[in-house]
């Protein structure tokens, strides 16, 4: 069993989180956290996801949580940042699902675990991880002869753009083709834009309603184009893939890995 505690768990994916680790097979629930003005201290963590009494405690106090192996963050940046240093302060291994990092704030967070197991992955699903895969057999196949270009689609409450699946999308193709994704990305185009250049990787971002997450990555040439899509219909499938890290995690040495480490998809 790993023991695990949930990090904003009266969010979106937090009470997700909360109902999968308390049905989960091989994880056991230690209980959740919120920030300290949240009316949610002191309530049941079952009753928050609606899965009845368990007895288990939401709390405001991290020290609260310390019988936990593994931490499960899909907060905001800042918030991601604190809790990182409180696990590496408290040799306690992380999962990171929380988006929308900097290079730069990849590796203060890098800094900031250095001691301690982490899994730092902008997307937990199985399917995603698989996307990632194939992208890069597809970048090997045809990507230099294809106008490369990604699509994706969130709900209105979402807070970072593109999502970090999208950038990581990017990074994998940009990667297979031995290219910069800082110089041949573009963000969306108005106006005049001229023709398309090669080697771009474009971006482009819907957001509205309940989109879960839909991601769509693009390989066109004149002729045809293939299209390799994930759509998620439920978070649950982030919240079990979340487990799935922590219990790996659990056995894991110190360094930071992603979810294709914990797929064995390397
Ligand atoms: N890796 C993956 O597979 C996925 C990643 N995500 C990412 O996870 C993150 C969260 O998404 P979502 O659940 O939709 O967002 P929500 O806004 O619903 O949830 C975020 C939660 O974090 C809490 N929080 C923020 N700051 C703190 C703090 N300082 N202390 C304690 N709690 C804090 C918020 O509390 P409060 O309400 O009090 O502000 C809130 O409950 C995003 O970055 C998103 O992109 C989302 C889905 C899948
Ligand atoms: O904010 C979300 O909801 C999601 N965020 C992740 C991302 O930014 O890629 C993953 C998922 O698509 C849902």
């Amino acid at each position: 069993m790993t023991k695990v505690a949930i990090l904003g768990c009266g969010g979106r994916m937090g009470r997700n989180l909360l109902q999968a680790a308390l049905e989960h097979e091989k994880v056991e629930l230690v209980g959740g956290y919120v920030r300290q003005s949240s009316s949610l201290n002191g309530v049941d963590a079952g009753e928050l996801c609606g899965l009845g009494l368990k007895g288990c405690p939401v709390t405001s106090e991290l020290n609260d949580l310390v019988a936990a192996d593994v931490f499960i963050d899909f907060t905001s940046i800042e918030s991601t940042k604190a809790h990182v240093k409180w696990c590496n302060d408290n040799n306690k291994a992380i999962v990171i699902g929380t988006t929308g990092f900097s290079d730069n704030e990849v590796s203060e967070l890098q800094q900031l675990g250095k001691d301690i197991p982490v899994v730092l992955a902008p997307n937990t699903s199985v399917g995603v991880n698989l996307l990632f895969k194939l992208l890069e057999i597809t970048s090997k196949a045809i990507g230099n002869d294809s106008d490369i270009e990604i699509f994706e689609a969130h709900h209105r409450f979402k807070k970072d753009a593109p999502s970090g699946t999208a950038m990581k999308m990017g990074q994998v193709i940009a990667d297979t083709l031995n290219r910069d994704l800082n110089k041949v990305a573009v963000y969306g185009r108005e106006g005049i834009t001229e023709e398309r250049a090669k080697d771009t990787i474009g971006f482009a971002t819907v957001r509205a309603g309940d989109i879960i997450g839909e991601h769509t990555a693009f390989f066109a040439d004149l002729g045809e184009r293939l299209e390799i899509t994930h759509k998620a219909t439920s978070r649950m499938t982030f919240a079990l893939g979340a487990m799935r890290a922590a219990a790996w995690l659990k056995n894991a040495p110190i360094g930071f890995f992603d979810m294709q480490d914990v797929l064995g998809l390397k």
